[in-house]
């Protein structure tokens, strides 16, 4: 059985049976050299003397764009790196700071995972000074979105993060809520909103003032070439989805078909959104999103990310931008 099969927790048992899979999870296993207890701000401003962080060659709120409102263009920052390389420096740094912040201020950071390019890009996470200074002991890590296989399947984004990254940190195993891979994904999708719910109760996940969903400390979504977000795609209905916090789908256009995703109520309730989109694959859906020529009506899932508290931050590479033409 593969590392990431034998942690078989699941987002309903999850609060059942802390102790016990604490104890045995790869990623309680790991010995981590002993963590240094940094406040965020110090953690923030500490850079890897292998990879220095390199200043984004851009960064800027949009003129206008998804969400339409001034106040939300105005919580819009792009990123651009020179390099992935950089991106993922900057991404570990961006995400211990606000780690720290959220654990000095509630005691727990709750982020949820995308699948594809993202996991790799957060590598740095796993190496000196953030494998040390963060505390992964209060990580409580969702998926935004999952898809509907096995756990050790090639498709699971559970796997996928498990071999890039959460084998890696001490995050107890017992939070690291992974969907119910024996159930249809109807009911994975129901038994994860469960989930959620049950974590509501007991505090670990705030609920915003402002939606009354789920406010998640942060949310990193990657984004396809066709602007699909979570396994929010275009044209399909369950964008529309504003009363569920999470949903399935059957027909997803990317392969496999069967998934569970957050919705856009419950994405755009975050505290902090990180989009991460790198290669010139994607820059047709930036430039779109980044228009000023926006109508409600043909909007790609992209567009539709737009908090109603917190700031959304795209982390992207030249690339991904080159048809921006004010850059
Ligand atoms: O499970 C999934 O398929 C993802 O969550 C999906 O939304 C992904 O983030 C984008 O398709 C971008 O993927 P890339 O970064 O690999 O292009």
């Amino acid at each position: 059985m593969s590392a990431s099969a034998a942690v078989s927790s699941t987002c309903a048992a999850a609060s059942s049976t802390t102790s016990r899979r604490s104890s045995s999870s790869p990623a309680s296993r790991v010995q981590a050299t002993p963590r240094r207890s940094l406040p965020s701000r110090l953690v923030a401003s500490r850079t890897s003397p292998r990879s220095p962080v390199v200043p984004p060659v851009y960064a800027t709120a949009s003129a206008g764009g998804a969400g339409g409102t001034t106040a939300a263009a105005a919580r819009k920052k792009l990123l651009i790196f020179d390099a992935e390389e950089y991106l993922a420096e900057s991404l570990a740094k961006y995400m211990a700071r606000l780690s720290g912040e959220a654990v000095a201020e509630r005691g727990a950071f709750t982020v949820a995972l995308s699948g594809g390019s993202l996991i790799k890009a957060l590598r740095k996470l796993t190496e000196s000074p953030y494998l040390e200074a963060v505390e992964w002991s209060k990580w409580h890590v969702f998926w935004v979105d999952e898809r509907v296989v096995p756990k050790d399947h090639a498709d699971s984004n559970y796997k996928l993060a498990m071999d890039g990254l959460l084998s890696k940190v001490p995050i107890p195993a017992s939070q690291i809520y992974a969907i119910n891979d024996t159930l249809s994904a109807e009911g994975a999708a129901d038994e994860y909103e469960t989930c959620l719910k049950q974590l509501v109760n007991d505090g670990v996940v705030a609920i915003s003032e402002v939606t009354g969903f789920p406010k998640l400390d942060l949310m990193l979504l990657g984004m396809g070439p066709d602007g699909h977000v979570a396994s929010l795609f275009p044209g399909h209905p369950i964008v529309n989805e504003n009363l569920k916090w999470v949903s399935y789908i059957k027909d997803s256009p990317k392969p496999p078909p069967e998934r569970i995703t957050f919705t856009f109520p419950l994405v755009n309730s975050s505290a902090h959104i990180a989009l991460v989109v790198t290669g010139a694959g994607k820059a047709g859906a930036v430039h779109k999103a980044f228009s000023d020529k926006q109508s409600s009506s043909d909007l790609l899932p992209v567009e539709m990310v737009s908090q109603q508290e917190g700031v959304l931050t795209w982390f992207t590479d030249k690339p991904a931008v080159s048809m921006l033409s004010s850059i």
